[in-house]
């Protein structure tokens, strides 16, 4: 059969999808490309509402980075991505990570949403695109420009866990050197899959073993008290990687 020439819809979906691709990836580059013109008190949100800081329940003393800062402008950039399917805990992780307290409830992420945290020697931009399906068409255009990409999965929502796989192998094919943190979020729920389960869920077994992939269970914001939520420990693997 021949093929069907686009219909006027198509065509207009199309051309609204390529602008909303192109708005990301400017504003995106306003914030944190090329010349890089903001700057931002250091430690400070890039909304300058409030001083970044790690939640009460680290162990890790932040002071310990902070001996002997460099002056800012000393200061090199790392990107970092984070992405997820809608609901895993991506908007969660940056709001822990900047020290405040997580929402209520789900509040999707229409576009994209960013925190800047400063560390000894550089500052590192966390940049998340939310996870509706309109926006993962996007996901690919970004996973060139940084330095890791941190892959949120929800532990407990097993029917959509063969999504989650495919995304994540999209992206993995998109940049084959792209060191990759995969969280396994929401270990306190008890439907949640265990972080072993999830790795065959996921397929990582089978991902060329000369990457840099990790895999870490994590609780980002649990519903009840958990003695290890986890965020502490991917803070400090990405400062490794980042390093
Ligand atoms: N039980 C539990 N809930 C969590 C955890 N982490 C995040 N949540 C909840 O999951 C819901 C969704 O979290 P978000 O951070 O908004 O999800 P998101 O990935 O940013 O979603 P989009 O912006 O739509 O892509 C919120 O209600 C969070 O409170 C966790 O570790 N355990
Ligand atoms: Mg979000």
């Amino acid at each position: 059969m021949a093929p069907r020439p686009l219909g006027p819809l198509a065509l207009a979906l199309g051309g609204a999808a390529a602008v909303l691709g192109s708005v990301l990836f400017i504003l995106w580059k306003t914030y944190f490309g090329g010349g890089r013109e903001r700057r931002w008190d250091r430690g400070e949100a890039w909304w300058g509402a409030e001083p970044a800081r790690l939640p009460e329940w680290d162990e890790w003393d932040p002071e310990d980075e902070e001996d002997e800062e460099p002056a800012l402008e000393e200061l090199e950039q790392r990107e970092v991505l984070v992405l997820g399917l809608d609901g895993s805990g991506k908007s969660t992780f940056l709001r822990v990570l900047s020290g405040k307290p997580p929402l209520e409830g789900h509040v999707p992420t229409w576009g994209f949403n960013s925190v800047r945290l400063s560390c000894k020697d550089f500052e590192v931009d966390l940049l998340e695109i939310g996870g509706s399906q309109n926006l993962r068409f996007y996901w690919k255009e970004f996973v060139n420009e940084v330095d890791v990409l941190v892959f949120v999965v929800d532990s407990a929502d097993r029917l959509r866990l063969p999504w989650a796989r495919q995304e994540l192998h999209k992206l993995l094919d998109k940049d084959p050197d792209l060191p990759v943190v995969v969280v396994a979020n929401k270990q306190d729920l008890s439907e949640a899959v265990s972080v072993v389960e999830l790795q065959q869920e996921l397929g990582l077994q089978a991902v060329d073993s000369q990457r840099e992939l990790f895999l870490l269970g994590a609780s980002i914001a649990p519903a009840g008290p958990a003695e290890e939520p986890g965020t502490v420990h991917i803070w400090k693997l990405l400062l490794e990687l980042l390093s």
